[in-house]
């Protein structure tokens, strides 16, 4: 979805949501580049084009007829044969050579993956007896899943919310115990971010916790070995080394690890799907499990729905799509599914059905938004600010956790950061209120009951981007910031924490990987916003589990569920290249 035009001078105001000076400079500094090494006037600008288009997520130009004729002989440009700044492949993709390297690269990968596939059905009973007392019809497709991972060396699972993408990975990791294939050489779970790694040995452990009383005794010991004790980044997987900017794992130096399962994949960029391809032993089995329609990743591509477009195209045997909603509650599923449709009528009809727990809010202008939050800060505030917590080390960490897990219960939900409708404008009108109706001193910056969101990786703090810390008072009364990240509950002074935002209001960027009881999801009032899309929206209320509103006026609505965004890239047809997409059927 490239918007974005190259010109010689940055515009004069830039887009809230959009570029930085320095991206220009960098599509000015190639475009000279191209122009210095004997490249048209015509190829500069597509090159400044394909530059700023990745920083919209884009890998490749799509050009028309005319535009590949003009650059299809420039020496700058190839076809991927030999090395060149540019590719211009068959379908008329104007891609960066790094960009189409890793794309060619993943695919060669995902194809040697895929060809050393030695399906291994599971008995008939067995399957059963991984799923006590529960209604084939419901589970056909997790069954087919624990079933069609055995000998894989890929494998894919896709759902929507509640589908049970969790519940299947527990006992797709049994049956790889039981097959002994993952026993050997250990299980290894990880998710782009630390708070959706952290959410996702939550569900493991409770989901394992709820087995163990129902399978027969026989599983006890495969229940024991399952990795349900530690949640990793992908990032710590891969060694990341932040001083270097290098993955310490590699062909030479792999994951120690037979089965790796990654969660909330549709998070991974290219950069990472390739370093993660890398960097496991050929004989490790890779499962890869996410919801192909949320937002893709923040960085280029969108490698997680190319790779279930490309399998789900072939039929093949290595991706199952989860479809039926598991959840107890369920009156959010039909307004789910038709956002994610893309259907308004629908979605009218969802909301009417939904009694309540799904409500439209025509916030279109500064005085409506006004309004919403008013009663909003009111819900926030109603239960008064934290009191402090007891004495001693074990019962402060024990209430301040119960405290940060208390936040899932209600999140504020932006489209932008920037701007009226953006999150620092709301933080700033919620935490105004919070001060007048807590009667805090108005200067006051940090206060019991402030939450705020970790905006930059300090590794030496172990606290990241995305981390959530709830700032309480301790007995005596001194404020430390608590939260719950890598592994375990940590509190900081409010000073010595690294680049953070307030975050009763959070993109819905941001949000993806968590999961809140109420959600409020609040978009811009200009339906012709470029930020509006299916996917945006989908994210945004897919993180509800209760009761979602939806703050935003009927033509923005109207836009975002008619704009289903496809970033455009060259790893669908790297992959279908690479891949006789059927060959790994049993
Ligand atoms: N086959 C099943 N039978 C009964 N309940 C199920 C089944 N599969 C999943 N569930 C229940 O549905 C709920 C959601 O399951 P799970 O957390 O595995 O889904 P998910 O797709 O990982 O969800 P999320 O969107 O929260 O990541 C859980 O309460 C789980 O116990």
């Amino acid at each position: 979805m490239s918007h974005l035009r190259y010109d010689a001078r940055p515009p004069r105001r830039l887009p809230e949501d959009g570029l930085r000076p320095e991206q220009w400079a960098l599509a000015r500094t190639l475009a000279r580049w191209v122009e210095a090494h004997g490249g048209s006037p015509r190829l500069a600008t597509l090159a400044a084009r394909a530059a700023l288009a990745e920083q919209d997520g884009d890998t490749a130009l799509q050009l028309d007829d005319e535009a590949r004729a003009a650059v299809a002989g420039e020496p700058l440009v190839g076809d991927g044969a030999t090395t060149t700044p540019f590719v211009l492949d068959a379908g008329g993709r104007f891609a960066l050579w790094r960009n189409f390297a890793h794309e060619r690269e993943i695919a060669g990968l995902v194809a040697a993956r895929r060809a050393a596939a030695a399906p291994l059905p599971l008995a008939a009973e067995v399957l059963a007896s991984l799923f006590p007392g529960g209604d084939p019809a419901r589970e056909g497709a997790q069954r087919a899943a624990v079933d069609a991972v055995g000998g894989r060396r890929l494998f894919v699972l896709t759902g929507g919310p509640g589908t049970g993408k969790t519940t299947t990975v527990l006992r797709m990791l049994l049956r790889l115990l039981r097959d002994d294939i993952a026993a050997a050489d250990g299980i290894a779970v990880a998710a782009p971010t630390g708070k959706a790694a952290q959410r996702l040995v939550q569900s493991l452990r409770q989901e394992s916790a709820r087995l163990r009383d129902q399978l027969p005794a026989d599983w006890a010991r495969l229940l024991d070995a399952l990795p349900v004790a530690e949640a990793s980044t992908v990032h710590r997987l891969l060694g990341w080394s932040p001083r270097r900017g290098l993955y310490g794992r590699g062909p030479d130096s792999p994951v120690e690890a037979g089965v790796v399962v990654i969660d909330e994949a549709s998070m991974l960029d290219l950069g990472q799907l390739r370093a993660l391809l890398r960097a496991l032993k050929p004989t490790a089995t890779l499962v890869l499990v996410g919801d192909a329609d949320q937002l893709d990743s923040v960085g280029a591509g969108a490698v997680f729905g190319d790779l279930v477009a490309v399998l789900a195209a072939a039929g093949a045997p290595d991706l199952v799509r989860l479809r039926h909603s598991f959840r107890a509650d369920a009156r959010l599923v039909g307004v789910n599914e038709a956002v994610r449709d893309g259907d308004p009528a629908a979605l009218a009809a969802a909301i009417a059905a939904a009694g309540g727990q799904a409500q439209r809010r025509p916030v279109a202008d500064p005085p409506a938004l006004q309004r919403e939050l008013r009663a909003w800060i009111a819900s926030l505030a109603a239960d008064g600010p934290p009191p402090p917590l007891p004495a001693g080390a074990e019962a402060a960490a024990h209430a301040a956790g119960t405290r940060l897990r208390a936040l899932a219960a209600r999140q504020l939900l932006c489209a932008l950061r920037d701007g009226p409708f953006g999150t620092v404008a709301t933080n700033a009108a919620i935490e105004a209120g919070l001060r007048r109706h807590w009667a805090l001193p108005v200067d006051a910056g940090w206060y019991p009951g402030r939450v705020v969101m970790v905006t930059r990786n300090d590794y030496g703090l172990r606290l990241f981007n995305g981390d959530i810390g709830l700032c309480l008072a301790d007995a005596d009364g001194s404020l430390r910031v608590w939260f719950e990240a890598d592994g375990g509950l940590r509190a900081l002074a409010p000073g010595a924490l690294p680049a953070h935002d307030a975050a009763f209001a959070i993109t819905i960027h941001k949000s993806q990987g968590s999961e809140y009881r109420h959600v409020a999801l609040l978009l811009p009032p200009d339906p012709e916003h470029r930020i509006l899309s299916r996917q945006l929206l989908y994210t945004g209320v897919s993180r509800a589990r209760e009761s979602v509103a939806l703050w935003a006026g009927d033509a923005v609505l109207a836009t975002a569920l008619a704009r289903p965004v496809r970033r455009v890239g060259g790893l669908v047809a790297r992959l279908q290249e690479a891949t006789p997409m059927k060959q790994a059927s049993t």
